[in-house]
């Protein structure tokens, strides 16, 4: 078995004369609590996008658990657990039901109410998921993510329209994956956050990786001030607010 959790060669995506991924080589170890950061439009969910076969690549390779994306579809989406960006419900369904789907198509074992409880969604179980609020439905999205307890998480902006404790709870969830063995992975551009979360970092630009590793390892390379926090990488590596695709050469 591969050490590597996630592993991209050369991974490009083009949209006709928009670059939005340039070449991404990116290693994340299994077991490892990944931040994966950049400004707007920079090709994060791209990233994830390729890695979870929703789109195909230009060029370049990828392996996730050890599968090709594009053809172990199946096999990989199975050890694989997403929370998604933008998450839509089925209206007509109860929180339950929704995981009890998920459950039922990975073909995985696990306890629907269980998974409800983790994320504090317990009383909710039997409403109807169409009628939650946006917190609630992040809330739900984080749940069927955790089903079957998966090797690798991806999660896209995981704190998105989460109050305070959801905040908190997204926190302990990725540490108490981390601490049962999973890889998790995720993009946010809630900096604090991911300082304290993750093991390491990349931070992507123009659909490039800029820069990598841990907030130490970034003080040292840009020179900054021992109290130098991540937004303070971000902002020297990054240094316009929206990251304009790159023409096509
Ligand atoms: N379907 C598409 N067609 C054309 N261009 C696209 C398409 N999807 C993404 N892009 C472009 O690719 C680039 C990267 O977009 P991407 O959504 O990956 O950025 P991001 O880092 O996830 O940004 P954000 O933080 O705003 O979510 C952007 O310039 C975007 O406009």
């Amino acid at each position: 078995m591969t050490s590597l959790a996630i592993e991209t060669a050369g991974l490009t995506k083009r949209y006709g004369d928009t670059v939005a991924l340039d070449g991404l080589d990116l290693s994340v170890e299994r077991g490892e609590v990944y931040g994966f950061l950049g400004p707007n439009g920079a090709g994060k969910s791209t990233t994830i996008d390729l890695l979870l076969n929703y789109i195909k690549p230009t060029s370049g390779t990828a392996r996730v658990l050890g599968y090709d994306p594009w053809t172990d579809v199946v096999a990989s989406h199975r050890r694989i657990g997403i929370c998604p960006d933008r998450f839509g419900t089925y209206d007509g369904m109860s929180a339950r039901q929704h995981l009890r789907l998920v459950i039922d198509t990975k073909d995985v074992d696990d306890d629907p109410d269980r998974l409800l409880e983790r994320v504090g969604l317990a009383d909710a179980a039997t409403r109807p998921a169409g009628e939650f609020s946006q917190g609630m439905e992040q809330r739900l999205a984080l749940a069927m993510s955790l089903a079957g307890e998966p090797d690798l998480l991806i999660l896209d902006e995981p704190f998105t329209g989460l109050d305070p404790h959801g905040v908190a709870l997204v926190r302990d969830v990725v540490d108490a994956e981390s601490d049962r063995g999973a890889t998790v992975f995720f993009s946010s551009h809630v900096l604090g956050q991911v300082e304290v979360v993750c093991d390491r970092v990349g931070i992507l630009h123009h659909g490039r990786l800029v820069e990598e590793g841990s907030l130490a390892v970034f003080r040292e390379q840009l020179d900054l001030s021992d109290d130098a926090t991540i937004e303070d990488v971000f902002v020297e590596l990054t240094s316009e607010t929206v990251s304009a695709p790159e023409e096509s050469r």
